[in-house]
């Protein structure tokens, strides 16, 4: 069975096409810096070379027919037609109260990943755009709906509620859900798998730390919490999101600015971060240039950036009373050195003690970056929501075809021209 991952970020559309027999992967790619002139297609077949194309895509309707055609291209492509896509997995990043696990996407389903929009706005709107864009071009195919709030279930009350009156936990569901669960849960298995230690009997702390980033606390291999909250808005400064503020400023900008509460919430999430310290640059690539060059905004957002990650990671770590592995993983904990290593050394009081060689070469794979006598393991692991989201779309599609009798693998039902 091959399954087609659309993971729909909220400046990212990234796919994976599984062949779920081996668990190979037949092609991926992405669609970087949606909504920008310098957008990028990079599609890598398994086995010829990667290609590159930058060309406006403005939102995740054209990203995702894109990625279709690319699939089906007589040079590029790897498949002989669309009816070679049996099951198409979505991550999705809210589903509240009413998902806590995955599920065949449905009419029901539609609606409530809408009816989510209020609590992850940059996020449900792009995933269900994705969903409805598959619908249209892959009618015949079962579509499954993998949550990035289901691996943080497992969290107890002390770290999900709010110090709010009861009526908004009880009667609007407002309580801590967390986000990029997959992840987590991704990476915190592998980092067990490679050092060799039982995950549940681990004190880890895990960084996913992309254009929308959060730290969650692992302990024993579950989520005991999280640092995004109701919404993806919470936490740490992101590119974009502004992370924890006091909650009294809401109703100060309202009433200093005029401004309505839609204003607000999109300040908040689409005009703040690094975004707006540094004074427009959303990016961590472009912060980490223009703060070498002696751009003093750039550096106070890479400064504020650090500096609120490490104390999430001090708070995490006094939560479990103790840490033996941190984590680093997503676009800036992958790839930026520079960040990794300013945490790192500035946490040599729990014991962490890094290894600089090992964190300043770019290997690409899983790799342990702290000193052998770290107290501390810290690795760097990429993350692979896309395999996570694989697994339980080729389950949940086997399910349902079973008990219907269909989405049969072999349909030679017609999908529609690209
Ligand atoms: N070499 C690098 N150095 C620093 N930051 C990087 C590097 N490569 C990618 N990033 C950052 O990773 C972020 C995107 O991460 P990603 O996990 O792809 O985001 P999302 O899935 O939320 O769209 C961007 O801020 C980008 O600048
Ligand atoms: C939940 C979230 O913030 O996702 P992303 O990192 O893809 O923006
Ligand atoms: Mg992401």
């Amino acid at each position: 069975m091959n399954i087609l991952v659309i993971n729909a970020g909220s400046s990212s559309l990234k796919y994976q096409l599984f062949d779920m027999t081996r668990e190979t992967v037949l092609a991926k790619g992405k669609v970087e810096r949606i909504g920008m002139e310098t957008a990028m297609l990079t599609h890598e077949p398994a086995d010829r070379p990667e290609l590159r194309e930058v060309s406006e895509i403005w939102d995740h309707t054209t990203a995702i027919r894109k990625v279709l055609r690319i699939l089906v291209d007589p040079k590029e492509g790897v498949l002989a037609s669309m009816e070679d896509v049996h099951a198409v997995g979505h991550r999705v990043v809210h589903g509240g109260e009413t998902f806590s696990g995955s599920v065949r996407i449905d009419d029901v389903v539609k609606r409530e990943i809408r009816r989510l929009f209020d609590l992850a706005p940059l996020h449900n709107p792009g995933a269900l755009t994705g969903i409805l864009a598959v619908e249209a071009n892959l009618p015949h195919v079962p579509q499954v709906a993998v949550f990035d709030t289901a691996f943080h279930q497992t969290m107890p009350p002390v770290s999900f509620r709010y110090a709010i009156p009861n009526v908004f936990y009880k009667k609007h569901g407002v309580r801590r859900y967390g986000f990029h669960g997959t992840s987590h849960q991704y990476v915190s298995e592998r980092a067990a798998q490679r050092s060799g230690k039982p995950l549940d009997d681990m004190k880890m702390i895990t960084c996913h730390i992309g254009n929308g980033a959060s730290v969650a606390a692992i302990l024993n291999g579950k989520s005991l919490d999280t640092s995004m909250g109701m919404t993806p808005l919470e936490g740490l400064m992101m590119g974009t999101r502004s992370g924890d503020i006091d909650p009294a400023i809401v109703p100060f900008a309202m009433d200093k600015e005029d401004l309505s509460l839609g204003e607000v919430n999109s300040m908040l999430n689409k005009h703040s971060g690094l975004f707006a310290v540094s004074g427009g640059m959303g990016d961590m690539r472009e912060i980490v240039e223009a703060a070498s060059e002696g751009d003093r905004n750039a550096k106070l957002a890479f400064d504020m950036y650090e500096y609120r990650l490490r104390k999430y990671i001090g708070a995490y770590a006094a939560a479990m009373n103790g840490l033996d592995t941190l984590v680093f993983t997503a676009g800036v904990g992958e790839n930026s050195a520079l960040l990794r290593k300013t945490v790192c050394e500035r946490l040599t009081f729990m014991g962490v003690k890094l290894d600089d060689a090992a964190n300043e070469s770019g290997t690409g794979g899983d790799r342990r970056i702290s000193a052998d006598d770290s107290q501390v393991d810290v690795w760097v692991i990429p993350t692979n929501e896309e395999l996570m989201i694989a697994r339980d779309a080729f389950r949940e599609a086997s399910a349902s075809s079973e008990c219907e009798g269909q989405a049969n693998p072999d349909s030679t039902a017609p999908s529609p021209a690209l």
